[in-house]
């Protein structure tokens, strides 16, 4: 059968994968009343094409935070990428060529290793178990070459997720990055906005923040100094009943006004999910799932296809839209679905 759209890897994944192992992958926190709502808000928007456009030559490269990417569309820091392919989070840098690729700190992989193999620029999600760590870890990532820090902030505690619980499904103990040393207590210092000065403090890297979904919040991170904010639910695997992270986009940006960069995740699984995404103000987006089901169906080439689905289907939805660059996308290209006779727009006319 021919692969034509990532949800085609997605069926083909989860045949590949033990039903423990797919259930941690897929699945959402508590009832996934969050994981459904972020397919259901892409599905809610709708598209205001413009016509009689020179589509002729489609450019969609950018900066992130300064680096040249080839797309607006950015690979999401996913752990234990070993479960899904022996090659792990190897095969997906060697993949992630046009793009920015987010390392995990549980990757299966040692950072180190992943920055030998990878063919475009790499940014480390650091979560480490206690100042100690996340100094080794900075220098670490830093001496290795990667570019920005992303601090998760959603994820105080693992959200629960029920389908892998009930199959048992538990997570490797061994975590690449900290090698054999025995993580002692657990997690003893997880980031609290009082730590971002210390953290800023080490490191002349860029300090991205994702699991926001406040405006109070991405205030918060503004005043702080951060560089940038991913506006994430974790792909609804944190907190259930938070809302879908395209509903909360606007009142972030609006809250922001341009002061830092901003992109988003949860739910990107089509090219038009990317242009409502940027239409409504992210400067990137990341894709999370679809990753691995690239890479347990085919590895490498499996992330460089899903890639390239997204990528495609991006510059085709740009096309039809009638956007020929990223900066003329804006928020006249897309609309809000009539509920009851009720319209919220986005578009003002
Ligand atoms: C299996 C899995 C592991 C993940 N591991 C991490 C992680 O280690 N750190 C992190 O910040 N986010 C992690 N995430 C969240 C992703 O970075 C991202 O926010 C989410 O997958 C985006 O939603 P999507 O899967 O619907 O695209 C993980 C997500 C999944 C599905
Ligand atoms: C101590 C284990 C943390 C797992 C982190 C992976 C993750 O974020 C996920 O959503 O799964």
């Amino acid at each position: 059968m021919e692969l034509v759209n990532v949800f085609d890897y997605e069926s083909l994944a989860q045949t590949s994968l033990d039903a423990g192992t797919w259930a941690y992958f897929a699945g959402g926190a508590d009832d996934e009343i969050t994981l459904r709502a972020n397919r259901r808000a892409f599905e809610q928007v709708q598209l205001r094409p413009r016509v009689l456009v020179d589509v002729s030559c489609i450019t969609m490269n950018t900066r992130v935070l300064g680096i040249p990417v080839e797309m607006p569309i950015l690979v999401a820091p996913i752990g234990f990428q070993g479960l899904a392919h022996p090659d792990g989070e190897c095969a997906t840098a060697s993949a992630s060529t046009k793009t920015i690729m987010i390392v995990s700190t549980f990757s299966s992989r040692t950072l180190e290793e992943i920055a030998q193999v990878a063919t475009g620029p790499l940014w480390f999600q650091l979560t480490a178990p206690n100042r100690l760590w996340t100094e080794r870890l900075v220098q670490r990532a830093a001496a290795a070459g990667y570019r920005a820090l992303v601090i998760t902030v959603d994820a105080p505690r693992s959200g629960r997720k029920e389908a892998a619980q009930r199959l048992d499904f538990h997570l490797p103990a061994y975590k690449a990055n900290f090698g054999d040393e025995p993580m002692g207590n657990g997690f003893t210092s997880l980031p609290t906005w009082s730590s971002l000065a210390w953290l800023r403090s080490l490191t002349s890297l860029p300090i991205v923040l994702k699991g926001i979904l406040t405006a109070e919040d991405a205030l918060l991170a503004l005043d702080h100094g951060m560089d940038g904010i991913i506006v994430s639910n974790h792909g609804g695997r944190q907190l259930d009943g938070v809302p879908a992270t395209l509903e909360v986009l606007p009142e972030i940006i609006e809250a922001v006004n341009g002061r830092c960069e901003i992109y988003m995740d949860s739910g990107i699984r089509r090219g038009t999910d990317v242009l409502k995404a940027l239409a409504l103000g992210a400067q990137a987006v990341l894709v999370g799932r679809p990753i691995i089901w690239g890479l347990a169906v085919n590895g490498a080439d499996g992330v460089a296809n899903v890639l390239d689905m997204v990528r495609t289907e991006f510059e085709q939805a740009m096309a039809l839209v009638g956007c020929s660059t990223l900066t003329t996308i804006n928020p006249s290209f897309v609309r809000r679905m009539v509920f009851n006779g009720y319209l919220n727009g986005y578009h003002r006319s």
